[in-house]
């Protein structure tokens, strides 16, 4: 769709030996490369070795099982929270289809979703799944300390670092005619931040660049995207902007992802610490607020067709 693209979304690499560690100048480098990336697209790609390609592949591997369960079964996950549960497969986004798993990093979570798809059990499927979960929350939570590093925050919020997640499998069958379609429409993530893992091979990802349009973000070896959640927007009182994004999917070939979605604690408080907000140089740009109320308006104001603005913290918390 936007194939030719005059601008780059930033590429970073984090051994894992120094990730979170203070000490390292590397990781302060890393840090404020990241966070300006994040402040600038939105968005970064990470080189990361915590998680291993085969790790990855196996993750790949199982989901191929779980889209090809009878639609039945896979609606069996449900959830009355926004976002998590079966979703897809409708007039809205006939191309799209996933599954989301709270907190599936905790091995009884991974079981209980497990046995919902398969009642006889699937260990290979529920170790996957865990694994991969947990080590997905970890980068999560060494992104979130690499963004109030890089913001010069020497106490990152607690709420921030929660472990409150949810771990979604996507796929976006091939449309039918001959070019690309936009098969998940643009929207910005309602949780703090999400790391994703896109199959090799298959482009798709795109974020919306001011004065650029739509970047493709491609699927790179080792690497896991990092997108902007909303939340970021108070927390950084202003200084990183969620990004728009969309997937727009070629013809051929289905294509796969998988992604964590770090939520802040339900009943957290989303505030800028002290070191962003100065009095009239900088003021505060968000009034405090509790990421349940807010994701009580999230749910009362969403619609199945997306209507980012309806329900975005600049309407709710905006001073
Ligand atoms: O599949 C992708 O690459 C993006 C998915 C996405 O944006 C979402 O689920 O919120
Ligand atoms: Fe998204």
């Amino acid at each position: 769709m936007c194939s030719e693209s005059p601008i780059q979304i930033p590429v970073f690499d984090l051994p894992s030996y120094i990730a979170g560690e203070r000490g390292y100048n590397t990781w302060n480098t890393l840090s404020r490369g990241v966070c300006q990336a994040l402040e600038r697209f939105g968005c970064a790609q990470l080189a990361y070795d915590g998680i291993p390609d085969h790790l990855c592949r196996d993750m790949f591997k199982v989901m191929e099982h779980v889209f090809d369960l009878p639609d039945e079964t896979k609606r069996r996950n449900t959830s009355d929270k926004p976002y998590y549960g079966h979703t897809g497969r409708n007039e809205f986004v006939p191309f799209y289809e996933s599954l989301g798993v709270e907190n599936s990093f905790e091995i009884e979570k991974a079981k209980v979703f497990t046995e919902l798809l398969w009642p006889e059990g699937n260990d290979f499927f529920c170790e996957t799944l865990n694994l991969v979960s947990a080590k997905m929350l970890e980068l999560d939570h060494i992104i979130v300390k690499m963004i109030f590093d890089g913001l010069g925050v020497l106490k990152q919020p607690g709420p921030a670092l929660s472990k409150s997640c949810n771990f979604r499998v996507m796929k976006y069958d091939p449309p039918a005619g001959p070019g690309p379609e936009v098969v998940l429409p643009d929207h910005i993530d309602k949780d703090t931040i999400t790391v994703l893992c896109q199959q090799e091979g298959v482009q798709g990802l795109e974020v919306l660049v001011d004065g650029t349009g739509w970047v493709p973000v491609p699927p790179i070896k080792g690497c896991f995207v990092l997108i902007a959640g909303e939340m970021l927007k108070p927390w950084s009182n202003g200084r990183i902007k969620p990004v728009k994004h969309r997937v727009a999917v070629g013809p051929g070939k289905e294509r796969y992802s998988f992604g964590s979605f770090l939520l802040p604690e339900e009943d957290g408080v989303i505030e800028a610490p002290k070191e962003l907000v100065d009095g009239e140089a900088r003021p505060a740009l968000y009034r405090p607020f509790d990421f349940s109320s807010f994701l009580s308006h999230v749910k009362a104001n969403i619609t199945t067709s997306f209507s980012p603005d309806r329900v975005s913290v600049d309407v709710y918390a905006a001073l």
